[in-house]
This record gives structure tokens, C-alpha cells and sequence, in this order.
């Protein structure tokens, strides 16, 4: 072949790929936002946050260190804007349509929580909406309550035994056993085996680390799944991989489960999601194996870890702030008192103010999904001007179908709204005060819109349970400090240390 040939084969792809950084650089419809050249070329910038850098996970505390230097709204990669300004929240989250969220890695495409398109989504969640309202939480009352008494019965029985209790396994243990008992009628009884509670929780933990890579490199890692296992089997993949495809697995046999159930034996007394799914007047293509497990993994690893987080958190800063667990059992005291000695029911925990404000804290340091989670309009054009930094007063120009959105991190460690952001303070939340309803308003533990958490009112009456139930024994932390819980790797969720071992605890005695 002529040299000129291979001169041109070998420069083409230069030259195109040049001419993609100069269309992104200087003629762009987002050309003009402010920031670094080089994620507004790329979208490898992300992935070396991402996958990367100090070992992944890190790009929202790029984020905010980026907003900090060029102000309030940036390109984190070419095709969408990063707004961190409380003031535009609403503006975004308020926006019906959504690109496909950072959870692509979970492999979970058909469930509702990865659905895009608006219409199919709609239908997804109008499904599932009647058994998650909080009076549907109402009727899981016996469920909530008989797993909350087995919780204080573990704690009482290493009161006993003078064992550490590692109280992350057993949140893990509570909150998956109410999603399962929930979902399938039934559940894996971990309550009763700590051990294996911990081994899925260390396991979860591991597939959520692979997240990054998942969702960066989704189809080779698709592919990569698909021909190991033929190929060598299992053992040959990466243990990230392998742990989503067992997670996945025990999901389809769930389901497949209930489908064969036709005589209801395995329902349980009340009502059961999955069974209630089955029984819908959903289409047929709604209700297929595959389009079920995906629905069913997602919700039993995000009501599985989530509020399981949140709880742990929470703990460890009742343990590590006398104060905090002081205010919280005189107020428990006193629901007590109104309840004339008998036990205090659900309705009355949810409407306690300091356990309710040691929740929000919690879930604000838990950061709810820490993944960029996109909206978009693809009619509508906004206009956003900078209200801080090198362009204040600036006004921009964000087109029909720009992406935007506002990672969880940038705003709960916003030093404006929240003042010493990584100090676990409950007061914060109390009182009426313009200040409290702007941070109650910036809350996005639980997301925003229409999209927003469908299990609120099931985590907040489980957190409430699990909490009062933790009050009543006196403890002291053993071998765990503060970076056990501490956001440290944004894997969808946020993560701390790679090897912590969660928030463990001796357990004195129950008070009274
Ligand atoms: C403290 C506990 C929880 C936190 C912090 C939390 C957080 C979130 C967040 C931030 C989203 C929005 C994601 C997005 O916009 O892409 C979400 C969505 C969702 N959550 Fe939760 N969650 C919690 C508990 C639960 C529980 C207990 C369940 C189920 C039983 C659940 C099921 C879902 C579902 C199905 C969605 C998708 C909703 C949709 O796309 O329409 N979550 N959650």
C-alpha cells in the first residue's frame, strides 16, 4: 500500500476526533457554560473520577471542588450541565422527562426505577404506588413491629453475652427481612442469622463497587458476564460481576416462585407485593419473569441497603454524641407518658420531632443516591443565571433536551444551607424557621419530583421502629470511629472506607 494511504488511515480518526473536541469546544449549544476544557470534551473525565481515581467514586467531590473555581453551573461531561445553586433544585427535579439515571450498572433495566420514557414509567409506578402510600405502610404495622421486637431481642441477647454486636449487620438483617416479608410474603429469616446477614451485606457492598465500571463500561462488562460464565464458569469473574449476577439470580427464583404459587401457599396473611403484581390488570409484557426480577432487585437492594445505611448512621452518631440519644429518649419518654404506659404506636413515633430530625440528619449524611440523576425537558428551554463565582449575574441559555442535574453531595454539604456540613446535628431540622423549610425543601436523601423514592413512607415508619427500639439499651461504640460511616466513594450509593466493618457496638443493658 502507498504511503499517503496509511497516512491518511492513520490520521482520519485524529482528524475526526479533533473536529468532535472543536464542535464541543466552540459550537456547542452548551459551549458558553463555564468550566475546565476537558470534560466539555469528554466524557473520559468522568470515567477516570469515576472508575479511577483514588481508587473510583470520586467524582461529586470533584464536582464541588470544580464549582468552587468556576461557579455554580459546569459541564461535567460534554452533553449536560452540573447546577450546584439550591435556588434551581426545584427548577430541575420539577422537569418530567429523565435520561436513563447513573444505575445503568445495576442491571436493572426494565424496572421502574431505570424506566425513561415518561409514559412507560407511569404505568410501571402507578402499579407499585397503592401498596407504598403511607396508609398501605399503616397495614404493615405487625410486620414492622414483630421485626423491631427482634431487634431488641438481639440486643438484649449480647446484653447477655457481653459479645459485640456489629449492629450494621443487624440493620442489613431488619430491613431486608420487612422488604422480603413485603414483597414476597415471606423472608429469609436473617434476623435469626446474623452471619448470613453479614455475608450479604459484605456482598452487596462488593456489587456496589462494581457499579462504577458497570455503568461506565456497561456493554463490555455485559458481554464480559455473558461469555465467562460460558466459557470458564463463574468463578473467572470479576467478584463485583459475579455478586450482581447472584443477586440477580436469587431475584428470578423469587419470582419465579410466586408465579408458581398459584394456591398462594407461601403469600403470608396480608398483602404481597410481588403476589399483587402478579394479580394486576398489568399487560402480559409487564408481567414477565425478566421484567419482574428486574423490578424485584431493585427494590430488594434499595430497600435493603438504603434505609439499612441511613440506620446505621444514625447509630453510630446516637453512640458517639451522648447528647443526641439523651434528647431522644426524654422525648420518648414523654410519647410514653401521652400513651398512659402502653406501647407507643407507629403513628405516634412518625410524628416525634427530634426522632424525626435525627432521621433527616441521617439520611442527609447518607446521601441517598450519590449518582448523577438526570432531567431533562424535551420541549422546554431554561434559562439559569449565576448567582455566585466568576459569572455571577451571567444568564444561560439551556436548550430543549439539555441534561441537567445537581449531584446529592454538592448540596447536603453546602455550607450555606447546612453550617458545618459533616457535623451530625439534629437540631438543624426543628422549628418552622425560613431556614429549616429551606433545607426541608433541599433535602434530596430521598430524590426530587416525580421520580422521587417510592419507599419514604415504608423507611421512615421502619427507621422510626428500629431507632426507638435502640434507645432503650445503653451501648458504647467498640473499634469504630467516624470513617466507618463516612461518605467516602460515590458507587451509585455512597460508601465509606473499603474496609470498614460497619458501626459495632457493646451492649451494656436495656434501661428500665
Ligand atoms: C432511607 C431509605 C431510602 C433512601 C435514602 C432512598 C433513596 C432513593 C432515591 C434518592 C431515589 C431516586 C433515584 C432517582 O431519581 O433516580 C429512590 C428511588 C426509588 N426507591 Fe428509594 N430510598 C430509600 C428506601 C427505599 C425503600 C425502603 C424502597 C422499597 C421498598 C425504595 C424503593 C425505591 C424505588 C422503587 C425507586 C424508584 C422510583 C422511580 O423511579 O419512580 N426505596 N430512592
Amino acid at each position: 500500500m502507498d504511503y499517503p494511504y496509511l497516512l491518511v488511515a492513520a490520521t482520519a480518526p485524529l482528524c475526526w476526533l479533533g473536529c468532535i473536541a472543536l464542535y464541543r469546544l466552540f459550537f456547542h449549544p452548551l459551549a458558553k457554560i463555564p468550566g475546565p476544557w476537558l470534560p466539555a470534551v469528554t466524557s473520559l473525565y468522568s470515567t477516570y473520577y469515576d472508575c479511577f481515581y483514588q481508587g473510583g467514586g470520586q467524582y461529586p467531590q470533584k464536582l464541588k471542588q470544580l464549582h468552587a473555581e468556576h461557579g455554580p453551573i459546569i459541564r461535567p461531561v460534554p452533553s449536560e450541565v452540573h447546577i450546584s445553586d439550591p435556588e434551581f433544585l426545584d427548577a430541575i427535579y420539577a422537569m418530567r422527562d429523565r435520561n436513563s439515571c447513573s444505575a445503568g450498572g445495576l442491571m436493572v433495566d426494565q424496572s421502574v426505577g431505570l424506566t425513561e420514557d415518561y409514559a412507560l414509567h407511569r404505568l410501571r409506578r402507578d402499579a407499585l404506588n397503592p401498596y407504598f402510600s403511607a396508609k398501605a405502610v399503616m397495614d404493615l404495622q405487625p410486620i414492622l413491629t414483630s421485626k423491631a421486637d427482634m431487634l431488641a431481642a438481639i440486643l438484649s441477647q449480647h446484653a447477655e453475652s457481653k459479645e459485640p454486636l456489629n449492629l450494621s449487620d443487624a440493620f442489613f438483617a431488619f430491613s431486608n427481612d420487612i422488604l422480603r416479608s413485603f414483597s414476597f410474603g415471606s423472608d429469609n429469616g436473617l434476623l435469626s442469622e446474623l452471619p448470613e446477614a453479614h455475608r450479604q451485606r459484605e456482598d452487596l457492598a462488593s456489587l456496589l463497587m462494581g457499579v462504577p465500571l458497570q455503568s461506565h463500561f456497561k456493554t463490555p462488562m455485559r458481554f464480559l458476564g455473558g461469555s465467562m460464565t460460558l466459557l470458564q464458569g463463574e468463578p473467572a469473574l470479576p467478584a463485583a460481576l459475579r455478586e450482581m449476577l447472584a443477586f440477580r439470580a436469587r431475584a428470578r427464583q423469587d419470582i419465579e416462585a410466586v408465579l408458581a404459587d398459584k394456591a398462594n401457599d407461601r403469600k403470608g396473611s396480608g398483602r404481597s407485593l410481588f403476589y399483587e403484581l402478579r394479580d394486576s390488570s398489568l399487560p402480559p409484557h409487564e408481567k414477565t419473569v425478566s421484567r419482574l426480577q428486574d423490578e424485584a432487585t431493585l427494590l430488594v437492594m434499595a430497600g435493603t441497603e438504603s434505609p439499612a445505611k441511613t440506620l446505621t448512621i444514625a447509630s453510630f452518631y446516637m453512640l458517639s454524641l451522648p447528647e443526641v440519644t439523651r434528647k431522644l429518649r426524654g422525648e420518648l419518654a414523654e410519647a410514653r407518658k401521652q400513651a398512659s404506659g402502653s406501647k407507643t404506636s407507629l403513628n405516634s413515633l412518625l410524628v416525634l420531632p427530634y426522632l424525626g430530625a435525627i432521621i433527616h440528619e441521617a439520611n442527609r449524611l447518607s446521601f441517598g443516591v450519590t449518582g448523577r440523576m438526570r432531567r431533562y425537558s424535551p420541549t422546554q428551554t431554561l434559562t439559569y443565571t449565576a448567582s455566585y463565582g466568576p459569572y455571577k449575574d451571567t444568564t444561560y441559555t439551556l436548550p430543549p433536551g439539555t441534561q441537567m442535574n445537581t449531584v446529592t453531595y454538592c448540596t447536603h454539604t453546602n455550607e450555606a444551607l447546612f453550617p458545618d456540613p459533616w457535623r451530625f446535628d439534629p437540631e438543624r431540622w426543628l422549628g418552622q424557621s425560613e431556614e429549616v423549610n429551606t433545607r426541608k425543601r433541599c433535602m434530596m436523601a430521598f430524590g426530587k419530583g416525580h421520580r422521587k423514592c417510592l419507599g419514604i413512607s415504608l423507611a421512615n415508619a421502619a427507621m422510626c421502629l428500629a431507632l426507638t427500639a435502640l434507645a432503650m439499651y445503653d451501648m458504647e461504640l467498640f473499634e469504630t470511629d467516624e470513617s466507618d460511616v463516612k461518605f467516602k466513594y460515590d458507587n451509585q450509593i455512597s460508601q465509606p472506607k473499603r474496609d470498614s466493618k460497619g458501626v459495632r457496638a457493646s451492649v451494656r443493658g436495656r434501661l428500665e
